[in-house]
């Protein structure tokens, strides 16, 4: 069984408005919510290319369980912990450019985190387990090598897709796969990362490290899959982008509905940038029928 786990959920809220003043009354051309946090998005597009997968994380208040019937609603199974607290609303704001404000989330208390952590030692050496998104604020920076640990003591797989200082620390405990954007990896590294050459050259560099794969996706330039066996390059196919949000979810969930299939690594990375575009020009999270026709569209070729 696939587990992703989203320790900071929201309702995504988004807003398109014309001529965005800053400072003055706006009005809405369109407004639509979806439940969000990466896991669940991974989650909820693993169930539109028919691979079940169970949401885990902490929900709380009115927010969360409007996450909870919608996942119901939609087939996919959860087992979140519940907090006092309302799970966050992030702001995707669609203007010329696309503004996001994501929200800092419930406090998670020290029972809460035990009954989650009984959660994840149920698991067993045949499950894949996904961590993504931001931490909230109350538990620590490390929480991500702590659970991490415990998923490796039992040899569970591990994916990652964990930004800023979880990043820094996640690339050292030999996660199985991690997928940062080309930003992200660059943060890490103090530097700017503009060209697929310096994507592979810093990719590496997590690998030296002790991760096992890693994606870079690097948006409209398509994106890069590496290990100590391969390295592969995919561009994107070209469209207009409707709503990225969930773009990066998207790739691993179609990199995981193919390897969790046994598909080799190559199939499953083309599957993934086919549904991370299909997902940017769609105004929700992509369909399989979206992924289908865009897949001839993405060319792999070795690095
Ligand atoms: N403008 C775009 N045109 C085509 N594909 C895109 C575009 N933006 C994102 N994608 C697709 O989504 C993937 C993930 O996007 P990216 O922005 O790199 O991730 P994240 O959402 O994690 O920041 C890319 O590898 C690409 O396949
Ligand atoms: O946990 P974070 O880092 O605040 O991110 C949460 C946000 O990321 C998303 O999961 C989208 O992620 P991507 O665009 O990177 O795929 C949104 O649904 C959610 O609002």
């Amino acid at each position: 069984m696939i587990y992703t786990v989203t320790l900071n959920p929201s309702v995504d809220y988004i807003v398109k408005v014309n001529d965005f003043e800053v400072g003055g009354l706006n009005r809405s051309i369109m407004d639509t919510k979806f439940p969000g946090g990466k896991g669940i998005n991974v989650s909820r597009v693993l169930k539109r290319l028919n691979v079940s997968s169970t949401a885990l994380g902490f929900i709380g208040g009115f927010t969360g369980n409007y996450i909870e019937q919608f996942l119901k609603t939609e087939g996919i199974s959860t087992d979140f912990v519940q907090v006092e607290e309302d799970t966050r609303i992030n702001i995707k704001l669609k203007t010329e450019k696309e503004t996001e404000i994501n929200g800092q989330g419930p406090i998670i208390t020290e029972q809460t985190l035990k009954q989650f952590i009984g959660k994840i030692e149920q698991l067993n050496e045949d499950d894949l387990i996904l961590f993504s998104g931001s931490i909230p604020s109350s538990l620590p920076a490390t929480i991500y090598v702590d659970l991490i640990k415990r998923c490796q003591e039992k040899h569970i797989r591990v994916i990652a897709d964990v930004s800023g200082e979880s990043l820094n620390h996640v690339i050292h405990a030999n996660p199985f796969l991690i997928k940062p954007n080309h930003h992200e990896i660059g943060e890490i590294f103090n530097t700017k990362i503009e060209t697929v050459e310096d994507a592979h050259l810093y990719g590496r560099k997590l690998l030296d490290l002790g991760v096992q794969n890693v994606i870079v996706s690097m948006a409209e330039k398509g994106a890069l899959f590496l290990n100590k066996d391969s390295a592969y390059y995919a561009t994107a196919p070209r469209g207009i982008v409707k709503n990225s949000v969930g773009a990066g979810d998207s790739v691993v969930a179609g990199f995981l509905s193919q390897f969790s299939q046994g598909k080799s690594y190559e199939e499953a990375f083309r599957v993934g940038v086919a549904c991370g575009s299909a997902t940017a020009f769609s105004l929700e999270l992509c369909t399989k029928d979206e992924v289908e026709t865009l897949l001839p569209q993405v060319k792999v070729q070795n690095l």
